[in-house]
C-alpha cells in the first residue's frame, strides 16, 4: 500500500528543473524527505497538493491523481507550508478554528477539534494569546496544529524544524512521530538536515537536484554497517592501548573503521570495528565481540568500554555520495561515544 506515489515526475521552470524523472513510492508511516535547499522538497509538495501542474509524469496521493483530484486530496492531507505565515493579531484558537471552518468542518466540531489539537502540540495555555507574540517554536506549533485539525489521513510538513533551537527541535520530531504513533496519520515531512530524520523517520527519500538519490527504510540506512566501539585504558606496558589494542585487532583479521567523529574529544581512543563484515549475522557479532575481549585481555589492558554503534544516516551517505550537494550540518557530534549502547 502506498499512500504517495509517482512516476518520472518533472518540473521545469525556465531556468531550472526542479523535479527531473523523480520515481518514488511512500508507504504509510512517517517518511523523511530530504535534500538540500533548492533540491525541489517544495516543489514536490505543492505538486502532491494539486496546488501546481507537473510539466511531466504523474503522481497519486492517496490513490487520487493529483492532476484532477486537488480538491478531494487537500480534504484529505493536511499541509504545513515552510515560511510563516500566520497572522499576528490572531490568536491561536481564532486561526485554528478558521482553518477547521476552511476545511469543511461544522462550527461545533471546529472549535472541539481546534482544543483538542492545540492540546496535542502543547499550546493549549496560551491559545487565546495573540500568535505576534508566540515564539519560533510556538508558531511552527500552530501550523502542525491547523495541518492536523481536519483529521487528515496524511500530512505533509514542509521544514516543520526550521528555525527551532536543539531542544524546539527535539520536540518538534517528537510531536510528528506522535502524529503517527497515536494517530495514525502518516506523515511526509522535508528538511535540509540529513541527520535529524533517523530517530522520527521509518523511511528515508534523499533527492538532490530534483532527483531521487537513496529511498529506503531508515533501518536500511542506519543497520547497513553494524560497529562495535571500543575504548581502552592505556597501561605501562602498551603506553598506547588504542594502537597496541588496534594492531592485534588487524592481525586477527578484523576490519577497522577511522572514527568518524574525528577532533572530538576522545575520539583517538576510539576504535571502531566493522561487525558486518564479520558476517553480520549474530554469530559473526559474538566472534567478533570474543576476539575483542581475547585481544584486550592478552594484551592486559582495561576494557573501558565496547558497545553497538550503527552507522549515522549522513555517514552512509557520505560512503555512498562522495561529492553530495546535501549539507549535512544538524547531524549530532558524538563525543568520543556512541548512542547506540548493546
Ligand atoms: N515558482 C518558481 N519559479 C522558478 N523557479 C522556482 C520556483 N519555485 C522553485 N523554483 C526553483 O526550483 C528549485 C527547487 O526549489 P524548491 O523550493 O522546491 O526546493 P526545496 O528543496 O524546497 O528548497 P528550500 O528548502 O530552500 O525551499 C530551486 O532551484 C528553486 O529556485
Amino acid at each position: 500500500m502506498t499512500v504517495i506515489a509517482t512516476q518520472s515526475l518533472t518540473m521545469r521552470y525556465p531556468r531550472v528543473t526542479a523535479l527531473d524523472r523523480l520515481t518514488v513510492d511512500i508507504t504509510p508511516g512517517v517518511t523523511g524527505l530530504v535534500g538540500a535547499n533548492g533540491a525541489g522538497k517544495s516543489t514536490l509538495i505543492k505538486i502532491l497538493l494539486g496546488l501546481s501542474p507537473a510539466t511531466e509524469g504523474t503522481a497519486s496521493v492517496l490513490g487520487m491523481d493529483v492532476s484532477r483530484d486537488g480538491g478531494a486530496i487537500r480534504e484529505r492531507v493536511g499541509y504545513m507550508p515552510e515560511h510563516d505565515c500566520l497572522p499576528p493579531d490572531v490568536s491561536a484558537t481564532e486561526f485554528v478554528v478558521h482553518m477547521a471552518r476552511m476545511s469543511g468542518l461544522p462550527p461545533t466540531a471546529a472549535r472541539e477539534r481546534t482544543a483538542d489539537t492545540l492540546r496535542h502540540v502543547g499550546l493549549y495555555e496560551e491559545r487565546y494569546r495573540a500568535m505576534g507574540g508566540y515564539s519560533t517554536g510556538m508558531k511552527q506549533r500552530v501550523k502542525l496544529a491547523q495541518a492536523l485539525v481536519h483529521d487528515p489521513r496524511l500530512v505533509l510538513l514542509d521544514e516543520p524544524t526550521n528555525g527551532l533551537d536543539p531542544v524546539g527541535r527535539d520536540d518538534m520530531l517528537d510531536l510528528i512521530r506522535r502524529v503517527y504513533t497515536d494517530f495514525g496519520i502518516s506523515v511526509l515531512v522535508t528538511s535540509h538536515l540529513l541527520g535529524e530524520l533517523e530517530r522520527t523517520c521509518d523511511h528515508v527519500v534523499v533527492i538532490d537536484g530534483g532527483k531521487l538519490l537513496r529511498a529506503s527504510t531508515t533501518a536500511d540506512f542506519t543497520q547497513d554497517a553494524a560497529l562495535l566501539a571500543v575504548e581502552v585504558t592505556d597501561t605501562d606496558t602498551h603506553p598506547d592501548g588504542t594502537a597496541a589494542l588496534r594492531t592485534a585487532l588487524t592481525s586477527a583479521g578484523l576490519t577497522l573503521q577511522a572514527p568518524t567523529e574525528a577532533g572530538a574529544p576522545g575520539s583517538g581512543h576510539l576504535l571502531l570495528v566493522d561487525v558486518g563484515a564479520a558476517g553480520g549475522a549474530d554469530a559473526g557479532a559474538d566472534a567478533v565481540h570474543d576476539t575483542v575481549r581475547d585481544a584486550v585481555a592478552d594484551l592486559g589492558l582495561g576494557l573501558i568500554r565496547m558497545e553497538h554503534r550503527r552507522h549515522h544516516i549522513s555517514e552512509v551517505f557520505q560512503d555512498d555520495t562522495p561529492a553530495p550537494q546535501l549539507e549535512l550540518a544538524g547531524t549530532r557530534p558524538q563525543e568520543g561515544g556512541s548512542d547506540d549502547v548493546a
